[in-house]
């Protein structure tokens, strides 16, 4: 069931965001939640395949269109694109939602530099990239929402993904500066942290050998609320966050997990 349901059909009209990874998984979700509330979106990852694809499906699920931009967010050229495609189509963005990321499993005394680079340079790099090639505009115009998909507690370690763990800490940490830099100026920033949500990615690249329907669900018996997560348990807090009923919640890392990350290391592994 899609994650707009919760809300009032028109609760995001006006906003021109920006999703990036938006052709699949949780990007996907969000993107699709947010057209359906009224927001005009640009879905923006390296395939210009998915991103057909997925605007497709978001056409038909919600009777309204979106846009997208093939973009690689390691690439500033890429945003710099990105940000002249959205401002002559819809106008400048009013939110970003920095959820395009790379990952896979690699035991840390065979982790190489370009393993390392690789990881690091689109989550952490590609999230300051589109932030900072963002953000100036809704500085101008006084309000602006940056949302970033996290991790919980990734300063505890993420064994076997320790670039990824290293690259989501230091989003959380742009999280609070960015909030606290540009508070006073109409712009809130925010990072959701998921646990485990089953989509194609995660199986394509954080399983390696294993299966993925015995991981999934191994992953579910250590979960408090005894189920995995879905795409639109994150959609629907990503509404929340950057809706007005989310005006005074600003430098947070909100966990949707079911309890995932209560009481055993969250990031054990899958
Ligand atoms: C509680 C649950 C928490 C879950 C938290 C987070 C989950 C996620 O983030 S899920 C998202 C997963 N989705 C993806 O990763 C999709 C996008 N990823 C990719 O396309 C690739 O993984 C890529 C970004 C790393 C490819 O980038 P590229 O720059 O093209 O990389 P290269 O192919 O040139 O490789 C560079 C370097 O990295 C090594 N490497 C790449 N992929 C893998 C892999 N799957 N497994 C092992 N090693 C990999 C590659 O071998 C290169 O290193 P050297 O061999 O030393 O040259
Ligand atoms: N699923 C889970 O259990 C959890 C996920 N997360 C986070 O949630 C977010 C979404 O993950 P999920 O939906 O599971 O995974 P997906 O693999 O479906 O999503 C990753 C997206 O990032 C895009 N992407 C990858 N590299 C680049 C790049 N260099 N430039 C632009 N886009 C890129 C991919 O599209 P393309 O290939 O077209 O570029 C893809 O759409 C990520 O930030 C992830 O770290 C966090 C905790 C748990």
């Amino acid at each position: 069931m899609d994650g707009h349901r919760y809300f009032a059909p028109d609760l995001l009209a006006g906003e021109v965001a920006v999703v990036t990874g938006g052709g699949s998984g949780i990007g996907f979700a969000i993107a699709r939640d947010f057209v359906a509330l009224g927001a005009d979106v640009v879905i923006a990852s390296r395939s210009a395949e998915r991103l057909a694809d997925a605007e497709g499906r978001i056409a038909a699920r919600t009777g309204r269109t979106c846009a997208s931009l093939p973009c690689d967010v390691r690439q500033e050229a890429d945003v710099d694109r990105l940000r002249e495609f959205v401002t002559a189509r819809y106008g400048p963005a009013t939110t970003v939602v920095n959820n395009a990321a790379a990952n896979f499993f690699m035991p840390a005394e065979r982790m190489t530099r370009r393993a390392f680079d690789a990881v690091l340079s689109t989550d952490l790099a590609g999230t300051f990239n589109v932030t900072r090639g963002l953000v100036p505009a809704m500085l101008e115009a006084g309000r602006g929402l940056v949302l970033n998909i996290t991790l919980a507690e990734p300063d505890r370690g993420f064994p076997g993904f320790s670039h990824c763990g290293a690259a989501k800490a230091a989003i959380v940490s742009l999280t609070s500066s960015w909030a606290y830099e540009w508070g006073g100026r109409g712009v809130r920033v925010n990072g959701i942290a998921p646990g485990p949500v089953p989509t194609e990615g995660v199986a394509a690249n954080m399983l390696g050998e294993h299966d993925p329907a015995r991981a999934f669900a191994g992953a579910a018996t250590r979960i408090p609320a005894r189920r995995l997560g879905t795409p639109e348990d994150i959609s629907a807090a990503a509404v929340f966050l950057c809706s007005p009923a989310g005006s005074w919640i600003t430098g947070q890392n909100l966990v949707v997990d079911g309890g995932f990350s209560l009481n055993v290391p969250p990031n054990a592994g899958a």
